[in-house]
């Protein structure tokens, strides 16, 4: 299925943050990371793409509205991390993601329900936090528990807010190589907003940069993630290089203090 805004408008009352927001067509299977500086509107595209913030205009996927659909089929379309991690319940990690699944996929029988809980811990390498409260964990943890109640839902499209804000290296890797798995194995869009423009350049196939003034520009990482970009955008003097294994990374330099973006 893929991903189509038209003329999207979406904002806060008295304060719309993007004005007719249109994109290209992003394809199934396609890892867009979001970017774009502090109070750009990141979070605010992807609530109104999860439908928790009212937009105009046309969001479509798979040629279908988004806002036609009922709230059951949206949450069985949609799979939403906000940027806010989980909150320390007293219930265990298996709980909460069993909930999320039952809540969103009523058309799974229970077993189905457990095989895909138990190969959302296993994807994610979570299985010893099954039984742990999330009381009892800590804010990565409970972070991968957030993940494990979206990326059970098995949902066409994905939106994570920055979902690696409360992990080490080790575990940024594990999230990523499983919403990967989403897309390359499921055909899922996942777009996962950042600040890592590392990791855009990295594992991402698209990225979307949102720049102050409501621009927007969506393409391969290393057309769009210019030196010229960096300084419009972020106001930053910056370098795009490559690494001993020929990946391309950022090296951001000095700020720009003439072009400093507010926040
Ligand atoms: N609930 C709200 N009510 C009113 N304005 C809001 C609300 N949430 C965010 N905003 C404003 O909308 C704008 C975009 O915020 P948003 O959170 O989408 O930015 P962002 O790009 O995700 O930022 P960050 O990188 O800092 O997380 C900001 O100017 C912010 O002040």
């Amino acid at each position: 299925m893929s991903l189509k805004l038209t003329n999207v408008t979406a904002g806060y009352r008295r304060h719309p943050v993007y004005r007719d927001l249109s994109l290209p067509a992003i394809a199934p299977g396609s890892l867009v990371a979001v970017v774009g500086p502090n109070a750009v509107g990141k979070s605010t595209l992807l609530k109104s793409l999860a439908g928790v913030l009212p937009a105009r205009g046309s969001i479509a996927l798979g040629g279908q509205e988004l806002d036609c659909q009922s709230p059951g089929d949206r949450v069985r379309q949609i799979g939403y991390l906000p940027q806010p991690l989980p909150q320390a319940i007293p219930l265990v990690a298996y709980e909460t993601v069993f909930s999320a699944c039952r809540s969103a996929r009523s058309d799974w029988n229970r077993r189905e329900t457990e095989r895909a809980i138990e190969a959302v811990f296993d994807t994610l390498g979570i299985r010893e936090l099954a039984l742990k409260r999330l009381s009892e964990m800590s804010g990565g943890q409970r972070q991968m528990v957030g993940l494990a109640q979206v990326l059970v839902r098995q949902t066409p499209l994905l939106l994570l807010d920055e979902p690696t804000s409360a992990l080490d290296l080790h575990w940024q890797l594990n999230v990523l190589n499983a919403v990967r798995a989403a897309t390359t194995d499921d055909r899922a869009i996942a777009l996962v907003a950042s600040h890592d423009l590392n990791l855009a350049l990295r594992f991402c196939d698209q990225v979307l940069v949102l720049s102050p003034g409501g621009r927007a520009e969506l393409g391969a990482p290393e057309r769009v993630l210019t030196p010229g970009l960096l300084a419009a955008t972020y106001g930053i003097e910056a370098r795009i290089e490559r690494c001993s294994r020929g990946h391309p990374i950022v090296l951001a330099d000095n700020p720009l203090s003439a072009a400093r973006p507010s926040v």
